[in-house]
């Protein structure tokens, strides 16, 4: 379990976590979303104690990682996969960590099998492409056998394999009631590997909730409905809220309403319906749009980033 309570880092005038409070939950994968510049490295960075707060507090296990007495069975951790000495084998570099907790060769062995190291573990780790740096970084987080991991990125780089890989073992983790805390800008990987999602945008967290939550709260569900009465259907959904557009005749698609409300008022009405569909907005639209005022850098047509004012407000949904 990891908890934040008003975390806090500044450099200089930058402010780059924002008093931001959260738990990581134990048995689930928790991913923590947001894009370029939004704070999730300086936060992971403050759990694990290489970063000091500003303010605030972040503790593993129910203390600061700093008090922890055997830190690499309390935490494992993958923040920079290319700390590492590029002179030294993979099995060297992993021998050295383990004899600083006392773990044996046979430990070694074993995360250097499961993540799929064999091949090159005697070989300079200077020559590694990106994604076996990542296996070996995953490999360093998983020695002590902790039970919270906390993985910066742990897909980047990797081939579709290695993605799949690390999507199976963050979940059996899980499964197994570790703690489990892995960073991405990418909504659809965290999609298929989440149950849990921790949204942030400038510092300051946006959502907190369930995958399914964070789609719904962010985009509202749409409504398809096919109906031979189009326009009388329209007239008794009116409302506040509602929103109706259609593309063809016959055919609507309702925002701001439910495929149980729209179906009993159509029943009502005895008007007929060929279709209704509830079509769920997709993770990559929420996360677009809780994040939209969080981006510090858009995109232009020229492909040039252009900078938003640092001073535009995030829409705040803090927890
Ligand atoms: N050592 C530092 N000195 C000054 N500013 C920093 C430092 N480290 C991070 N920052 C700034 O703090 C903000 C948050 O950075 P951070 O690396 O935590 O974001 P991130 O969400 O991990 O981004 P990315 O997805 O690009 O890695 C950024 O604006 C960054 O420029």
């Amino acid at each position: 379990m990891i908890e934040a309570r008003g975390l806090t880092k500044r450099y200089g005038s930058k402010t780059a976590v924002d008093d931001i409070t959260f738990s990581v939950q134990p048995g689930k994968v928790t991913g923590f979303l947001g894009p370029n510049g939004a704070g999730k490295s300086t936060t992971m960075r403050m759990i694990v104690g290489l970063d000091r707060p500003t303010a605030g507090s972040v503790t593993v296990n129910g203390r600061p990682y700093a008090e922890l007495r055997e830190p690499l069975h309390e935490v494992g951790a993958l923040l920079d996969a290319k700390a590492v000495h590029t002179g030294r084998s993979a099995a060297s570099h992993l021998a050295a960590m383990a004899a600083t907790h006392g773990i044996g060769k046979a430990r070694v062995r074993d995360v250097i099998e499961m993540t799929g190291l064999a091949g090159v573990a005697k070989k300079r780790v200077g020559g590694f492409s990106l994604g076996m740096g990542q296996r070996l970084g995953i490999a360093s987080a998983l020695l002590g056998d902790p039970r919270t991991l906390i993985l910066d990125e742990p897909v980047n780089g990797l081939d579709p394999e290695g993605v799949l890989w690390v999507r199976n073992l963050v979940r059996f983790l899980a499964s197994e009631g570790r703690t489990v805390f892995l960073s991405s800008h990418l909504m659809s990987e965290m999609a298929l590997t989440a149950d849990h999602i921790i949204v942030i945008g400038r510092g300051r967290i946006i959502a907190d909730a369930p995958v399914q939550d964070i789609v719904a709260r962010a985009t509202g569900t749409t409504v398809r409905v096919r109906t031979p009465h189009a326009t009388q259907l329209v007239e008794l959904l009116r409302g506040p809220d509602i929103t109706v557009s259609t593309s063809e005749p016959g055919l609507l698609e309702v925002t701001g309403s439910t495929a149980a409300t729209i179906g009993e008022t159509a029943a009502a009405a005895q008007l007929v319906l060929h279709e209704l569909t509830p079509i769920a907005a997709s993770l990559e639209d929420a996360y677009m749009s809780l994040t939209a005022d969080s981006v510090e850098y858009h995109s232009t047509s020229t492909g040039l980033p252009t900078p938003v004012g640092a001073s535009a407000g995030v829409t705040s949904e803090e927890n």
